[in-house]
């Protein structure tokens, strides 16, 4: 997927063209305020406090207790940016935003806005020092109680679309009975799974932080003991000898440098039963000089400052699979989640 900017009348159009527009103008300027401005207003309660109904700006002002001036700024910017539609005084909500901003809306990232601008958003002024020294944030290491809830928060909105579609189309053993699922925080992946296949219970191995944070995200799936959490840490425990129909990696490999992903490899390896399958569900780097991708490219350099590791590509994780011993079985691209792919090998 492709952030493109689109001329809206020939003169612009030429301008494009001509190469007169100051590109990195729109990247420096305007998409930082763009993202500060949905963030706040996720923060702030103003897609909340619309969802009944249009509202004024002073009706809005009066029951959020904010600026007028201000607030009437950011709504203008949000109606710009396609959140609101402004008739008759009235800001209502577009059907954009009330599917992803409200709280209890199954396909909300609500949780990851909440994180991001409570806690992320100052990780991006150490990007330069990133740079210069390689150093990440290592957030693992560093988070409250309070911001763990909002990163495990974050993970269930990440995976709200996604979820779903890994449950239909991830290529498991129709008979698998037992699965592990490191780093599954809320659970979204394997319940999702656990309801495809009836005789199927999980694992999910996290850290004890996110446990404690998770376990009420995870009482949600209503999967009593089929999913249950085992606190532990991928990198130091062992995960046993041919236990495991299906392990699942998602969205952890991205933490963690190629050695220690060569390591979880071998161990899962182990793991597993003849027959099973180790599935790694990640954004994908795309091949240096391959065609330009902005999710997988955006989240291999945040990753790289959030955790000092990055995006693998497909043949990378394969090659981490193949010299564990495993045979390369499928990749499954999503269709609903641009960059991201499960790539799976078989014992
Ligand atoms: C980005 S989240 C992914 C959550 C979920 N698997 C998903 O795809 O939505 C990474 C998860 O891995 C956990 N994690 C990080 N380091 C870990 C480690 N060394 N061992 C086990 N879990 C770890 C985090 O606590 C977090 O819940």
């Amino acid at each position: 997927m492709q952030l493109t900017i689109s001329p809206e009348n020939p003169l612009e159009w030429f301008a494009l063209r001509a190469n007169l527009v100051a590109v990195p103008i729109l990247h420096v300027q305007i998409m930082p305020v763009l993202a500060k401005a949905v963030l706040e207003a996720a923060d702030k309660g103003v897609f909340e406090a619309t969802k009944n109904g249009p509202q004024s700006l002073d009706s809005l002002t009066a029951e959020l207790r904010l600026n007028k001036k201000a607030l009437g700024e950011l709504l203008g910017l949000l109606t710009a940016l396609g959140y609101f539609t402004y008739k008759d005084g009235l800001f209502s909500l577009t059907s954009m935003a009330r599917r992803f901003t409200l709280k209890d809306d199954p396909r909300s990232v609500y949780g990851m806005m909440i994180f991001n601008n409570r806690v992320v958003w100052d990780w991006m002024s150490q990007l330069g020092t990133y740079l210069e020294t390689g150093e990440g944030v290592h957030y693992h290491d560093k988070l409250t109680p309070e911001q763990w809830r909002y990163y495990q928060e974050a993970m269930v909105a990440a995976s709200n679309t996604e979820a779903p579609e890994f449950g239909r189309r991830a290529p498991v053993p129709k008979q698998a009975r037992t699965m592990l699922d490191i780093g599954g925080s809320h659970g979204q992946h394997s319940a999702a799974l656990c309801r495809r296949l009836s005789g199927l219970s999980s694992v999910i191995l996290d850290l004890p932080e996110a446990i404690d944070q998770a376990a009420p995200l995870l009482a949600r799936q209503n999967m009593g003991d089929r999913v249950r959490h085992q606190p532990g840490n991928a990198l130091t425990d062992d995960f046993g000898d041919a236990q495991y129909d299906i392990v699942l990696l998602s969205s952890l490999a991205h933490h963690f440098t190629p050695e220690q992903n060569q390591q979880v490899a071998d161990k899962v390896a182990r793991a597993l039963r003849p027959g099973g399958v180790f599935i790694v569900n990640e954004f994908i780097r795309p091949e240096t000089g391959a065609r330009p991708e902005l999710l997988g490219s955006s989240t291999d350099l945040f990753y790289g400052l959030s955790s000092t590791a990055g995006n693998y590509s497909i043949d990378e994780i394969s090659e981490w699979q193949q010299r564990a011993g495993l045979k390369p079985h499928k990749v499954v691209r999503y269709r609903t989640v641009p960059g991201r792919a499960m790539v799976v090998a078989k014992k």
